[in-house]
């Protein structure tokens, strides 16, 4: 059915929609080679997987469809790399869970999931060959310059560990262990990119392409945040859940910038549209008039600008979208007990909360915070290192991540 597309015709669908990309010229390399592009995509499995990922996956589809060659990199030890955003005993669990949800999510955009491979971050880097690259990496780079590339995405806190300085170099070293032509990510992954670009080729590999994705604004408008949930919508959420969040959504009249609920039919619903009907569209339906079709955001914008598309009738429209997107992902895992154990186990409800304790004074060590647990149970702050790595459990989870089944 695949008539082959030319040169062209791939590279212009591997750059489209994107924000930037760096070293394009790696990639038409690679075309002219006739072979296809390796190109890998990773996510830090700190939180939980929401509708927000539906806008790389959907440029995954693309990838995929222009021949490339595309890897998930289930970046589990950067989870915690990055301040313990998630646990180190919790992190294999949800590790897993991501890979349930995206493999979901991918086939209820109808991306051919045989085509794209998952790996995990711990599966290569605790090899010792890695870990040799990356102590030479160190030397490479400087505290300052590492700093800096992870700004934007690892947790900013004063007294910040060592960590997170080592989070860029790994991101870094990924593309050399994933073996691949070019790496994919937000454009919040930049500065990281540009540290990658420049560093590899200084320890004796070769520099890779990146390309960008834009930043799609939380549904509250701006960046979505793991600390306000209701800007984001878990992809487990029930229907009821979807009605409020998105009743509550930022979407202001005739203003298209930082407009959650209309970024979120540009980046998601109008290409998702191409499942049902062959191409991107999106169907607004009114009570008293024909219903509005639309085939690309700059007919959408206009029409939002001139308040023919209104609020009253776009946030109906988004929510019965979203929940026909998501019903397959939950049917999946309604229908599957390993699914729901995972879960389960991945997310433990938080524990009672403590009772008070005295304030002790700040002694202006590591980590001078008083702890408090997450929602979910992690713990941040002054004896967090403690809490999350050096009990039992943080030691066994080290173990189950060492002894990984390679199969
Ligand atoms: N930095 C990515 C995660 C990531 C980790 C390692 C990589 O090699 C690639 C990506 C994020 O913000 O989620």
């Amino acid at each position: 059915m695949a008539t082959a597309m030319s040169i062209e015709e791939k590279k212009a669908l591997i750059e489209s929609n994107l924000q930037e990309v760096l070293n394009p010229e790696i990639i038409d390399a690679v075309l002219k080679e006739g072979r296809p592009l390796k190109i890998y995509w990773g996510t830090a499995t700190t939180g939980r997987p929401h509708c927000g990922y539906f806008v790389p996956c959907l440029k995954l589809a693309e990838f995929l469809k222009a021949g490339c060659n595309v890897k998930v990199l289930l970046a589990d030890i950067h989870a915690f790399l990055d301040n313990l955003k998630a646990p180190i005993e919790l992190v294999k669990l949800r590790a897993e869970y991501y890979k349930l949800v995206i493999t979901e999510l991918l086939k209820a955009v109808n991306v051919p999931i045989d085509k794209l491979t998952f790996t995990f971050g711990s599966d290569h880097q605790l090899t010792p060959a890695y870990t040799m690259d990356l102590l030479r990496m160190s030397t490479a780079v400087t505290e300052h310059d590492a700093k800096r590339a992870g700004a934007e995405v690892v947790k900013q806190v004063d007294n910040a560990p060592l960590s997170g300085l080592i989070y860029p170099l790994m991101q870094a070293l990924d593309e050399q262990y994933l073996d691949v032509d070019a790496q994919f990510g937000g454009v919040d992954q930049r500065k990281i990119f540009a540290l990658a670009k420049d560093v590899l080729p200084r320890v004796g590999f070769k520099e890779r392409a990146h390309l960008m994705n834009p930043m799609v604004p939380g549904l509250q408008g701006g960046k979505m945040s793991s600390s306000d949930p209701d800007s984001k919508i878990d992809l487990l959420d029930t229907p009821d859940d979807v009605r409020k969040k998105l009743k509550k959504a930022f979407c202001p009249p005739k203003q298209v910038e930082e407009n959650g609920v209309l970024s979120f039919t540009e980046f998601v619903l109008l290409p998702a549209g191409t499942l049902k009907y062959g191409k991107p569209q999106f169907v607004v339906e009114r009570r008293d008039a024909e219903p509005l079709v639309y085939t690309d955001i700059k007919q959408m914008q206009d029409d939002w600008r001139s308040d023919v598309l209104t609020p009253q009738i776009l946030k109906p429209a988004v929510t019965d979208a979203l929940i026909a997107l998501m019903a397959p992902i939950q049917a999946a895992f309604q229908a599957s007990k390993e699914f729901q154990d995972i879960e389960k186990k991945a997310y433990p409800p938080p524990p009672a909360p403590e009772k008070k304790k005295k304030v002790k004074k700040d002694k202006g060590t590591f980590y001078p915070k008083k702890v408090e647990a997450k929602p979910d149970g992690h713990v941040e702050g002054e004896d967090a290192a403690k809490v999350n790595l050096g009990t039992e459990g943080g030691e066994k989870a080290i173990e189950t991540l060492t002894l990984r089944d390679k199969s």
